[in-house]
């Protein structure tokens, strides 16, 4: 059983699959509490804040309730939608085991990506696209970075200010499988956005930037 913040549907707005239709599953509880967290309604499992999956089903915007739901209930949600993709993001997902969902999400078809802070070990299914976002600094588990990122198909590093980029650099990134290496600047800053352009460039790294607040989609 899963305690499930949203799921809705829209276009994937970050990284690699930028651009693609989506079914979001958003995950409550995250340990990790970045300062400038763009979801920290998600971060307490407040059982007081618990709902049923139907009034869960009908947000439209962000709050901290939550309904408790199995893989089969969220397999159910995601098929009500056209999208063929599916998103696991939080909150952390990874706090939970996630092979029992992933893997019957996969085995009926859809592709299965998985947005994680890269401090907890990760179990999802193998075809799972996972996207390490590393958390350097913050509570949460520095220890397990190593083997996430060993795991992840691309990363994605949240950029503020010049350090981040050392923080990143500090970390085994140049392993054989060379995952995809994407600066995402944090909440729209312009000089932020700036840093990203220059240490993509120089680097031969990407810039994420987080599409769905420009053109307006969740
Ligand atoms: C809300 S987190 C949820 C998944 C997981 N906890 C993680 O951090 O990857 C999803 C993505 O949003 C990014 N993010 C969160 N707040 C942001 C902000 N203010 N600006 C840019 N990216 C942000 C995170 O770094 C992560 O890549
Ligand atoms: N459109 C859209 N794209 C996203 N990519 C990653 C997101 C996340 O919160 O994990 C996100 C999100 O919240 N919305
Ligand atoms: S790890 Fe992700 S969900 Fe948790 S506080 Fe940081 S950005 Fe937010
Ligand atoms: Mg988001």
């Amino acid at each position: 059983m899963l305690p499930i913040n949203e799921i809705f549907e829209t276009i994937q707005g970050e990284a690699c699959k930028a651009g693609t239709p989506s079914v979001f599953v958003r995950l409550q509880a995250c340990p990790v509490r970045c300062p400038w967290c763009d979801t920290k309604h998600t971060w307490f499992v407040d059982s007081e804040r618990r709902v049923s999956i139907a009034d869960m089903m009908i947000k439209t915007e962000d709050t901290n309730t939550w309904a408790m739901m199995s893989p089969e209930d969220v397999l159910l949600a995601v098929q009500a939608f056209s999208a063929r993709h599916v998103v696991i993001t939080g909150g952390e997902p990874a706090l939970y085991d996630l092979r029992p969902l992933t893997t019957l999400l996969v085995g009926s078809g859809f592709s299965v990506q998985l947005e994680t802070s890269g401090t907890q070990a990760i179990q999802a299914h193998p075809y799972t696209w996972v996207t390490v976002s590393p958390k350097v600094g913050m509570p949460g588990r520095r220890s397990v970075l190593g083997e996430t990122l060993l795991r992840a198909n691309e990363i994605k590093h949240p950029v503020g200010k010049p350090a981040d980029i050392q923080n990143l650099l500090s970390l085994p990134i140049e392993h054989a499988l060379k995952p995809e290496i994407w600066l995402q600047p944090l909440s729209q800053s312009r000089k932020a956005t700036e840093l990203c352009i220059r240490e993509a460039t120089v680097r031969n790294w990407r810039v994420s930037i987080q599409t769905q607040k420009y053109i307006g989609v969740r």
